[in-house]
């Protein structure tokens, strides 16, 4: 085991840090200022200044790993998961910056599926815009009737109707389609309900301006609307799209939506990691700025024991999550499934202790939006609901632990 950063490694991260310290964290207050103002669901001015700086500097699809399929059309910039994790450690400093590098989610979840399972096609169609950071994208998967968590239970239809599919369904949580940039979403649903469980769902793309679509409402969390991006719930009645849309072809659903999960979700772990720094670092700043009952409220020992815990459990998150990532390029996400369900569970848990201190430590303030604690709180705690609840992962790591006793 070697714990050192190798030189590329190193030269990117520095490179990252160096982009979020001149351009990200100075813009953060005009992020703020523009997002407050007027229309919810708009094009950030700062976002798409910053995305073309980014991109100038070669810091533009990090999350892409090397292109298995040697098409250099659509190459990324190559990094392992490995190389990747520390980057989107710092991204995940501020909420939004992740887009800035255009490697946000559900984009980088879905880019990749275009990469692995879509056609030469769908790739110019879609992939390329995308990987411009010309267009967004959303993935639905989650229905208000249904418990989704178990993605069998999904409904929508899709239906074969001579050259063409026709869908019919309601899903929410469709994130990111409040984006008035938003023009394709991965759709997941029924071709075959009486085949084989897993073999009934099949994943199809859906242009967002397809008549038959209509946005129900757009789902607030903790109350805020996490504009422009937002959580759409939506209607899907008789809409027709195009049969060579489905994604490499019926039934194969499940295996598509395995091989989408694994990095998307670990990329999530590594931001919360950059999240709890960030509110690592304001609580600090924070107890050693102001005085109580005759000193400095840093000095209260009650805070030496949360601050201690805190660094520790980020080192603790911050290995497991890179053992994930290095498994993953070198045993592939299926024999890694383990370690990554692991860090999706401790990540988001261990950053939700450190972000609730952080809220502790700054008193009223915390709970307003004065400290950027209530939204980071709000979007770490999500986490443990999108991609899977806690115990659904808990689930499949205790299933392999019980496997190990079962002969006796
Ligand atoms: C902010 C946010 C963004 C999201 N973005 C998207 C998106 O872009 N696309 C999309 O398709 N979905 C998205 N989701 C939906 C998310 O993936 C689902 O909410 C999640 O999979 C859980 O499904 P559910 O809400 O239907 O909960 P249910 O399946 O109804 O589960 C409810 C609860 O039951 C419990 N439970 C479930 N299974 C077990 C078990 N085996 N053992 C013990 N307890 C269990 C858990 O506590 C769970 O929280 C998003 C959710 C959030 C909050």
């Amino acid at each position: 085991m070697d714990f050192t950063m190798s030189a590329r490694q190193t030269e990117w991260r520095n490179r990252v840090i160096a982009f979020m310290d001149k351009h990200v964290r100075p813009a953060a207050p005009i992020y703020k200022e523009q997002d407050a103002k007027g229309d919810r669901w708009k094009v950030i001015p700062v976002l798409e200044d910053l995305k073309k700086k980014a991109k100038a500097e070669g810091l533009w699809n990090m999350f892409m790993p090397p292109n298995e399929h040697e098409d250099d059309e659509f190459r990324g910039a190559g990094l392992t998961n490995l190389e990747y994790a520390p980057l989107a450690e710092q991204m995940g400093h501020f909420y939004w910056a992740s887009e800035v590098f255009n490697c946000s989610a559900p984009d980088t979840g879905n880019m990749e599926v275009f990469m692995r399972y879509g056609t030469k096609e769908q790739k110019r169609q879609w992939l390329k815009p995308l990987m411009n950071g010309e267009i967004r994208s959303a993935f639905l998967m989650t229905e208000p009737a249904v418990a989704s968590s178990d993605a069998t239970n999904i409904e929508t239809s899709i239906k074969r109707d001579g050259d063409h599919y026709v869908i019919n369904g309601r899903k929410w949580w469709s994130s990111g389609a409040g984006d008035p940039r938003c023009k394709i979403a991965i759709l997941m649903g029924k071709t075959d309900p009486t085949a084989a469980r897993h073999q009934q769902q099949s994943q199809i793309l859906v242009p967002l301006d397809t008549p038959g679509i209509t946005i129900e409402k757009m789902l607030p969390v903790f109350g805020f609307d996490d504009a422009p991006h937002g959580h759409a719930q939506i209607l899907l009645e008789n809409v027709r799209v195009p049969a060579s849309n489905i994604l490499l072809g019926e039934g194969r659903g499940f295996e598509i939506a395995q091989g989408r999960l694994g990095p998307g979700r670990i990329h999530h772990c590594m931001r919360t990691i950059g999240a709890a720094e960030e509110a690592l670092e304001k609580m600090v700043k924070r107890l050693s700025s102001r005085t109580a009952f005759g000193k400095k409220i840093i000095e209260q020992s009650v805070w030496e024991q949360r601050i201690g815990e805190a660094r520790t459990n980020i080192e603790m998150t911050r290995l497991l999550c890179l053992k994930a990532a290095d498994m993953m390029d070198k045993v592939g996400n299926k024999a890694a499934q383990t370690e990554i369900a692991m860090i999706k569970v401790a990540a988001p848990n261990v950053a939700l202790k450190i972000i609730d201190d952080a809220i502790q430590a700054f008193g009223a303030a915390g709970v307003s939006d004065e400290a950027g604690l209530a939204k980071s709180y709000a979007g770490i705690r999500t986490l443990r609901l999108a991609d899977g609840p806690d115990e659904v992962h808990n689930r499949a790591i205790a299933r392999l632990e019980l496997r190990k006793y079962s002969n006796h």
